[in-house]
């Protein structure tokens, strides 16, 4: 089985470039599916995640042809049919993201209903209430969801959670439906500021993006759009606290730091040293780090998608920290981990308590979702000893080349079959 092999300790130092965002790729992606016309996209990360949402809409019909290395063109003329293959929904939960545009687009649609993963249960039901809201009529039956509607009415419509994922579904089926939708309480996140500006390219109405209150003024139709997809602050702060956990000098291309001001403050509060110079943002560090608190929240808070790195940070800092998940139930899976490689962490309802130790110790581990499988590697470059992670499919989905960015800072780590 294929797994990263780490030998610690690395100090990581030099340059790398931040690729193109996930979670701004994946409902840019869904978008394009609003239009016949051929849409063009740029900065697209190569990532497992990517491969599969155009596997989606390709099934669906688009026409979906790479150009160049990171460029794609869409063009979603006819389409057919208005289910996505079970196949692709099972395996990445983005893909209900295509129930607002084909809704939107076709009147119609079947999508199977999303397991949750290891992070939590993930519902969809704030995704269904928009739908409900817009005019379309709801059917959950045989772990599908079937949603119908001649042409959708605007309304307003109120999300209990800022929900990521349901504020993009409502705002991609609003761009096409009859008169003025207002998401009160919608998420904020720079992914979803990305989408409503490449909506808006396509032709849409929608102002408010990256507020609590977003307004969309639907449109008969809209047109093919070229759009450059902003560069990925989870993958960036990755990098950060990989930077600063390994006593590196580290600097970061293609990052847009007003996104990462959480992570940056977090950082700085640990004893890094970040400044923002030539475009990019500079990383440094001397070990041992300080003990940090930190609460996940919406954005503009501490982003979900960054606490398992920075927990890994934290297992060797000066001091007890608490680290607080507000967003997902059951996003600690890497503390069982990183314990297997000496960390001290004990988990109190939604606090993980991280006592610093001096050392961790390389160990053979399991990257049981993404961002824990990034964990994992920051923690492998932090210990004495081989760590070997397997499950790294995981890793793959959200991370481009993880290893050869790695390499090129200076880490022994490399992909190996074990
Ligand atoms: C592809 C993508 O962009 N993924 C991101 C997106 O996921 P995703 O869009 O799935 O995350 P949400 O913001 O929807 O979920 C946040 C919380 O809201 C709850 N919830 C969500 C929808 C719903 O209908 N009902 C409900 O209760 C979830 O269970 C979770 O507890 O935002 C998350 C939170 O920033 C990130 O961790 C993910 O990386
Ligand atoms: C949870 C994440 O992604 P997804 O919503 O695609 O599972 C993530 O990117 O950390």
């Amino acid at each position: 089985m294929e797994a990263i092999v780490i030998k610690g300790h690395s100090r990581l130092e030099g340059r790398v470039a931040i690729s193109g965002a996930k979670n701004a790729v994946l409902p840019i992606i869904a978008a394009c599916l609003l239009t016949g016309d051929e849409c063009y996209l740029e900065d697209i990360p190569r990532l497992a995640d990517v491969d599969t949402m155009c596997g989606v809409i390709g099934e669906m019909g688009a026409e979906v042809y790479p150009d160049g290395v990171r460029c794609l063109r869409v063009a979603a003329g006819s389409l057919q049919g208005v289910e996505p293959p079970y196949e692709f929904v099972r395996r990445m939960r983005a893909s209900f993201l295509v129930m607002g545009p084909l809704l939107a687009r076709l009147g119609r649609v079947r999508v199977s209903l999303p397991g949750g993963c290891a992070i939590g249960a993930r519902p969809i039901d704030l995704h269904l209430k928009g739908m409900a809201a817009l005019g379309a009529s709801i059917h959950v039956n045989n772990g599908n969801v079937e949603a119908e509607a001649r042409r959708l009415k605007g309304a307003p419509v109120y999300l209990d959670f800022p929900s990521v994922g349901a504020t993009e579904n409502i705002m991609m089926a609003a761009a096409l439906a009859e008169g003025t939708t207002t998401i009160e309480n919608a998420a904020g996140e720079p992914e979803i500021v990305d989408l409503a500006n490449f909506i808006n390219a396509m032709g849409g109405r929608v102002s408010g993006a990256g507020t609590r209150v977003i307004k969309i003024e639907g449109v008969r139709e809209l047109h093919g759009a070229r759009h450059a997809v902003i560069p990925d602050r989870v993958e960036a702060g990755t990098f950060m606290i990989a930077a600063a956990a390994t006593g590196g000098d580290v600097f970061l291309e293609n990052v847009i730091s007003t996104h990462l001001k959480a992570v940056m403050a977090k950082l700085a509060e640990a004893g890094a040293e970040l400044s923002e110079e030539d475009g990019g943002i500079r990383v440094r560090a001397e070990l041992p780090l300080k003990a940090v608190d930190i609460k996940t929240m919406p954005y503009p808070g501490f982003p979900t998608d960054m606490q398992a790195q920075f927990m890994a940070l934290l297992t060797t800092a000066r001091g007890s920290s608490v680290v607080t998940e507000t967003v997902f139930e059951n996003r600690f899976m890497h503390v069982n981990e990183l314990k297997r490689m000496g960390a001290s962490i004990v988990i109190e309802g939604h606090c993980a308590v991280v006592k610093g130790k001096k050392r961790l110790t390389g160990a053979p581990v399991k990257a049981t979702d993404l961002r824990a499988g990034a964990a994992l590697v920051i923690a492998g470059l932090m210990a004495e000893g081989e760590t070997v992670i397997s499950c790294v499919h995981h890793i793959d989905r959200g991370y481009e080349d993880l290893v050869g960015k790695l390499q090129a800072l200076g880490a022994k780590i490399s992909r190996e079959e074990r």
